[in-house]
């Protein structure tokens, strides 16, 4: 019986298109003048001493520091660091109505039905904790928060690490048998199902010939096998 479902964002919930074409060429623009701007405020200070324990590099200053947060951008990495400034950058963006989160049309009528059934919802995803309510609050459907009982980003792991399975399951604090993991990569349910998780994989675009995990097209087909 699945007691909570754990739902990843980018290509479960939401387009990859909406992260990839939108928020990270807006956390781009903005990131150098937002480092320079802020550094000193205490989250942006922490967020730089992180990406400088990523680069290995205690000293590094504000410019090495920006080059190596493009250098993350550039390739996609999922740096704890880069992660806490782009959910801060896109603050201003979710709040001046320039975007609001993208959600496929089967997510909040599924979402609804899986918390009338009793069912916890939660969210892991490498965006920041900050960046995840921000889609969620100022989403396409309005802010749908209230939803979900909890957030992980990557502070309890990396999403292809078993152990982060395992850390989120006792913070959850149920068996991992009665947790359900969505996610549209085959890697992150690997990881969950070595943790004794239950998986779904979602399908949003091409198939994934390479996976063991079920597979689905939408969240309405979840819902028909909970009932
Ligand atoms: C919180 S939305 C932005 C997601 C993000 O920054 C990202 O890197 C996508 O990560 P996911 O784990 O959702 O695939
Ligand atoms: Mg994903």
């Amino acid at each position: 019986m699945i007691r909570a479902i754990v739902t990843d964002i980018e290509g479960t919930t939401s387009d990859i298109r909406f992260v990839h074409e939108v928020l990270f060429p807006y956390a781009r623009t903005h990131l150098a003048e937002f480092v320079q701007r802020e550094q000193q405020q205490p989250a942006v200070a922490e967020a730089l001493n992180r990406v400088r324990e990523e680069i290995a590099q205690p000293q590094a200053d504000v410019q090495t520091l920006i080059a190596a947060l493009f250098g993350f951008m550039d390739e996609d990495k999922k740096s704890t660091g880069l992660k806490a400034l782009q959910g801060m950058i896109w603050r201003d963006g979710y709040l001046s109505g320039r975007f609001t989160g993208h959600l496929y049309a089967d997510v909040l009528p599924a979402l609804q039905a899986w918390r009338a059934q009793g069912i916890a919802l939660y969210v892991y995803s490498s965006g920041s904790v900050a960046a995840q309510k921000l889609l969620f609050g100022y989403s396409d459907e309005g802010d749908i928060t209230a939803l979900f009982s909890g957030y992980f980003d990557t502070h309890v792991g990396a999403k292809r690490d078993v152990a982060s399975y395992q850390n989120i399951a006792r913070q959850i604090d149920l068996p991992a048998e009665q947790l359900l993991f969505l996610s549209d990569i085959h890697q992150e349910l690997d990881a969950a199902a070595a943790a004794g998780w239950q998986t779904i994989q979602l399908i949003r675009g091409e198939a994934d010939s390479s996976s063991q995990h079920r597979q689905v097209a939408s969240f309405d087909q979840i819902t028909a096998e909970l009932t």
